[in-house]
């Protein structure tokens, strides 16, 4: 099966030479093709070029893009979109004054959404979680990492992680799997923080592991959660398990966690609303990549991710949703790099940069996606007919996809 499209207006984030992340004023360079053709061979990107070089083949088929842009889909490398029900009433409590913590102190948050989870059945969540999968592959995302987290008992952990396997298994987007047990003390271990953390340990991650069900661990380290040392402990026990670290950091408090997720050699260290200078020199050369959430800080009201700042001092970042029901009810990439854009002020070039090749790094993805690359899945987006690619971010909250194509095939908008 071969597919040729044809007048394509622009081709972007083109790479002849393999790019495993950008960092720095790197950031700002997104290389494009005007008037493009793009060949798809057996799911895979086999050529591309100017329309002037464009093969005459016999293909199988041939799409006529004439106005309309082409890149690479959306690589979202932190989302919980395994949950079940929702928080619409802490939504409604927030607007009337109360806090994020306040809420999750009082038995809401994390522990509100483990009830539901716990309560409901494997194949109720499979359904649950699957439409949620099917919204962001019609918003651009072709490559996504999913997290564990509202189950917080082994029971409910495993529960949430088969239900990644059975979507990796099910669709034919990229799915990467986090174990994040450790994303808020249970009720039944209120006072006994240790002992969660040692099941988790010795009861949960071995059965993991005997099932392949997550390449990533993660924990959510931050004050009134789990502290440095218990970051340092599971990270150590995920890496004997073969799980590398991704960890949620400095999302309400800088305690260290940072340099922590780098000694122990973390792919990613994600949220980073309050950064310290001295959290951002920890970052400098080495293969942690940041990840900022902006619509997370959007709908929670907190700081952005300083980028600006981050950027400058050479630093790579890259941008995901963190879609799940308590601080982001949203996986929206298009929305994500919009809010990049305009409350961070990345540039277009740095924020597609940062939601494609940085996010396909950000989960061990960047040798199969992220880039329109001879040899590289054909996960593409093919806009509505637009101007320029700086129309993307600037018209925020607008669709601007057409279509989306997944391993060479088109997905079918129902
Ligand atoms: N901060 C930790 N975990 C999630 C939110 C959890 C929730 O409120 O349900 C996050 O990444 O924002
Ligand atoms: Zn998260």
């Amino acid at each position: 099966m071969t597919t040729l499209f044809k007048n394509i207006k622009e081709l972007i984030q083109v790479r002849t030479e393999p790019v495993a992340f950008l960092s720095g004023k790197d950031m700002a360079i997104l290389p494009t093709i005007k008037n493009a053709f793009l060949v798809v061979e057996n799911g895979l990107i086999a050529n591309f070029g100017e329309m002037a070089e464009c093969p005459n083949n016999d293909f199988s088929e041939v799409i006529d893009a004439t106005g309309k842009m082409m890149l690479p889909s959306w690589c979202d490398s932190h989302t919980h979109i395994v949950y079940a029900g929702n928080r619409e009433s802490e939504f409604v409590d927030r607007i009337n004054g109360l806090s994020y913590k306040e809420i999750a102190n009082n038995g809401g948050g994390i522990l509100n959404s483990a009830k539901k989870l716990q309560e409901t059945s494997e194949d109720d969540l499979y359904k649950q979680s699957k439409l949620r999968l099917e919204e962001i592959i019609k918003l651009g995302t072709g490559a996504v990492e999913i997290k564990s987290g509202y189950g917080l008992t082994e029971k409910a952990e495993l529960k949430m992680l088969r239900v990644i396997k059975r979507l990796k298994k099910n669709y034919p987007i990229e799915i990467k799997a986090t174990f994040l047990g450790a994303h808020a003390v249970p009720a039944n271990y209120k006072n006994n923080k240790a002992d969660y953390l040692q099941m988790l340990i010795d009861d949960v991650l071995p059965k993991i592991s005997e099932e392949k069900l997550a390449e990533y661990i993660d924990i959510f380290c931050e004050t009134g959660y789990f502290s440095v040392e218990d970051t340092e402990l599971i990270l150590e026990a995920g890496k004997k398990h073969g799980l590398t670290p991704k960890i949620h950091v400095n999302q309400f408090t800088a305690i260290g966690g940072v340099q922590a997720g780098i000694k122990h050699g973390a792919l990613s260290v994600d949220h980073l609303e309050e950064m310290r200078d001295e959290d951002i020199a920890a970052l400098q050369n080495t293969n942690t990549m940041p990840v900022a959430l902006p619509s997370c800080s959007y709908f929670l009201s907190i700081p952005y991710t300083p980028a600006r700042k981050m950027i400058d001092a050479g630093l790579p970042l890259a941008l995901a949703t963190d879609y799940n029901p308590g601080s982001t009810p949203s996986g929206n990439m298009n929305f994500v790099i919009s809010t990049a854009c305009i409350k961070m002020k990345m540039t277009p070039e740095e924020a597609i940069n940062a939601a494609t090749i940085n996010g396909a790094y950000a989960m061990g993805l960047e040798k199969e996606v992220g880039t329109i690359s001879i040899g590289k899945q054909a996960n593409l987006i093919v806009t509505e007919p637009i101007n320029s690619y700086g129309f993307i971010p600037y018209s925020f909250g607008n669709h601007q996809i057409d279509f989306v194509y997944l391993k060479g095939k088109k997905w079918l908008v129902s």
